[in-house]
């Protein structure tokens, strides 16, 4: 065992030392406020329903995780597949050997049950790595041992130590052991089993909440008790691994390392069986953030730059995809929607973001970190048009902001398309070109729906067409076409109704634009080029005579509007 130095850097040397990575030794941490990361995606996260992946694949992860500074990769279980086996062996050749320019390079595990097949292929698959460990586990809960198991305390306790002394055998100098289920394992036999294979020679013992039964308070007196009642516990590092049943995989673990866990088992976006593990960028950044207030100074060495681009690998290769809210690396962990919010956010970030999203290796550019819709507020639309180009007075930016909000109550995001159709709406006062005169819809199962119409012109002249669609209102928007013969295209059609039952009111909202249209702009800000678009909104009891209107009133101010 090695033994403790006794010149122990303050926090404050730490603080001054920021981010280094004390040399790796097996047992014991050179820097007490340093905090291994051992990441478990590639095995625990692997266990996530429907998330396996190739070897290939495992090789390019544990690549980023590298980049991403994990001073432990559990690379997989060597013994569950010949893919895994050959995947787990690439691992620890490639990425277990590609020592940076500090010198660091991480530690390559491979996970075995307590046999000797398990153990033998695990240390065959990792043996090549610099730094080779096997993980080896058995279950310590009374409810395990004798269902899953069958097997007495005093048997398990015999394996666990006959297989650790048989991994050392076979010249692996760096072993965990894991008490499966240990949060449902009786305290003395938990002391007990530990000490014995910390005896016969293990370097890391993990705690694992195996079923995610715990709360956070009493995972951190586990680990607590642990430390101050099992015989040899010092010369070995303490590891939790937490499970998320109950949402607490990340308070748990946050507790284990307050308690005196000195390694912290994790994996990217908190993928792992059932409700997954403890998520790496949580805990990492919630170590970063509350750093010296609330843990006394703890700091991994994550290079967090890494954290978006691994996350996005993983969520690639394993299709397990990010819910939109994910702390940190879901889509919207950075973006504002609502007005006061938005307001504050523009006026200063940090009023709503209490990390820089760049630290994590989000790229923003301009119009991303909010997004328009009913609950925005002015600064943030004015914000917006400003980015499309659009210089607005405040009067202007009003009556925007007016039609903005009764969009916002019927569709979930208003667009850069719709912003620019409200600008145009405002800044075109046009004199109505075409009026409906009358209709006539045929539709049924006999034949095609069809639409005789009559319009009049702003001179007084009638026209009448007919025309065929595939239902009764491309019948009728056809049939004005033919009357007004311009290139039009539909860019968005949509009806609500306001009251439900057939005899409630629809309202129909029309955006058009000119097809083929030479009237192309650049935005002045955004550079991109723009079509103008029109909209026209209609109500009334009759969805077709509604949706001819909307649709004449998108036309007028089409025809009526400047290049
Ligand atoms: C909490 C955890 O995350 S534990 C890790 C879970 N991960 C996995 O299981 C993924 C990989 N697993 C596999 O590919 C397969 O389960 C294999 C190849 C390991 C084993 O397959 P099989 O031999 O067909 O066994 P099966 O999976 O059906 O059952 C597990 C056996 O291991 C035994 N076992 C379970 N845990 C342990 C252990 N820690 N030590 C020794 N034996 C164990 C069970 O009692 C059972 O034995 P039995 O068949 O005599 O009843
Ligand atoms: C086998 C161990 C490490 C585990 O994954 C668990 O108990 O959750
Ligand atoms: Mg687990």
């Amino acid at each position: 065992m090695t033994t403790i130095p006794s010149m122990i850097p303050s926090p404050q040397q730490t603080k001054n030392s920021i981010d280094m990575r004390p040399i790796y030794i097996p047992n014991y941490i050179p820097n007490p406020y340093y905090v291994r990361i051992f990441d478990t995606t590639l095995r625990d996260g692997e266990q996530s329903p429907g998330a396996a992946m190739t070897s290939q694949e495992k090789l390019d992860i544990a690549r980023q995780l590298a980049k991403l500074g994990v001073d432990v990769i559990e690379a997989g279980f060597p013994c569950s597949s010949q893919d895994e086996f050959k995947a787990v062996k690439m691992i620890a050749e490639e990425v277990g050997n590609d020592v940076d320019d500090n010198g660091y390079v991480p530690v390559i595990v491979g996970i075995a049950r307590c046999n000797q097949k398990d153990i033998e292929t695990a240390w065959e698959a990792v043996k090549h790595a610099m730094r080779p460990k096997i993980s080896t586990f058995i279950a310590t809960s009374p409810i395990h041992m004798e269902h899953k198991l069958g097997k007495s305390k005093e048997e398990v306790l015999q394996i666990a130590c006959k297989m650790v002394k048989f991994a050392r055998n076979l010249g692996c100098h760096d072993i965990q052991f894991v008490p499966e289920d240990a949060t449902r394992s009786e305290r003395d036999f938990l002391y007990q089993i530990l000490g014995e294979v910390i005896k016969a020679g293990v370097t890391t013992v993990a705690i694992p909440d195996t079923v995610g039964i715990t709360m956070p308070w009493e995972y951190g007196r586990l680990i607590a008790d642990i430390k101050a009642n099992t015989p040899g516990i010092e010369n070995v590092v303490l590891s939790s691994h937490c499970h998320n049943d109950l949402g607490l995989a990340v308070a748990n673990t946050l507790e284990g390392v307050r308690a005196g866990a000195r390694q912290l088992e994790v994996t990217i976006n908190g993928i792992g069986e059932r409700a997954g593990n403890a998520s790496l960028e949580e805990i990492v950044m919630a170590l970063k953030c509350k750093r010296y207030d609330q843990f006394d100074g703890l700091y991994t060495g994550i290079n967090t730059q890494h954290i978006l681009k691994t996350s996005k690998m993983v969520e690639k290769y394993t299709g397990m995809y990010l819910q939109p809210h994910k702390a940190l690396v879901g889509a919207n962990a950075f973006v504002h929607e609502s007005g006061i919010h938005q307001d504050g956010w523009l006026k200063h970030k940090a009023t709503y973001e209490i990390i820089l999203p760049e630290s994590i290796g989000i790229k923003r550019s301009k119009g991303d970190g909010y997004v328009l819709g009913k609950l925005s507020g002015r600064a943030a639309l004015r914000k917006r048009l400003e980015e499309l180009g659009f210089q607005l007075k405040d009067d202007e930016i009003n009556r925007v902001f007016f039609n903005f909000k009764a969009l916002g109550d019927k569709k979930k995001r208003v667009t850069d398309e719709d912003l620019r159709t409200l600008v145009s709406n405002e800044v075109t006062h046009i004199e109505p070109i075409w009026k409906l005169g009358d209709l006539q819809v045929i539709s049924g199962t006999l034949g095609l729906p069809s639409t005789t119409i009559r319009l009049i012109n702003m001179n007084g002249s009638t026209h009448v067409a007919c025309s065929i669609g595939q239902g009764s209102v491309d019948s009728a928007l056809k049939a004005v076409n033919f009357i007004v013969k311009e290139p039009i295209k539909l860019v968005e059609y949509s009806v609500t109704t306001i009251k439900n039952g057939i005899d409630g009111i629809v309202t129909t909202y029309v955006v058009i634009c000119r097809e083929n249209s030479n009237y192309e702009s650049t935005s002045t800000l955004s550079q991109e080029n723009v079509h103008p678009t029109f909209s026209g909104t209609a109500a009334g009891t009759d969805v077709v005579v509604s949706s001819v209107e909307a649709y004449i009133a998108a036309l007028n101010k089409m025809l009526g509007s400047k290049e």
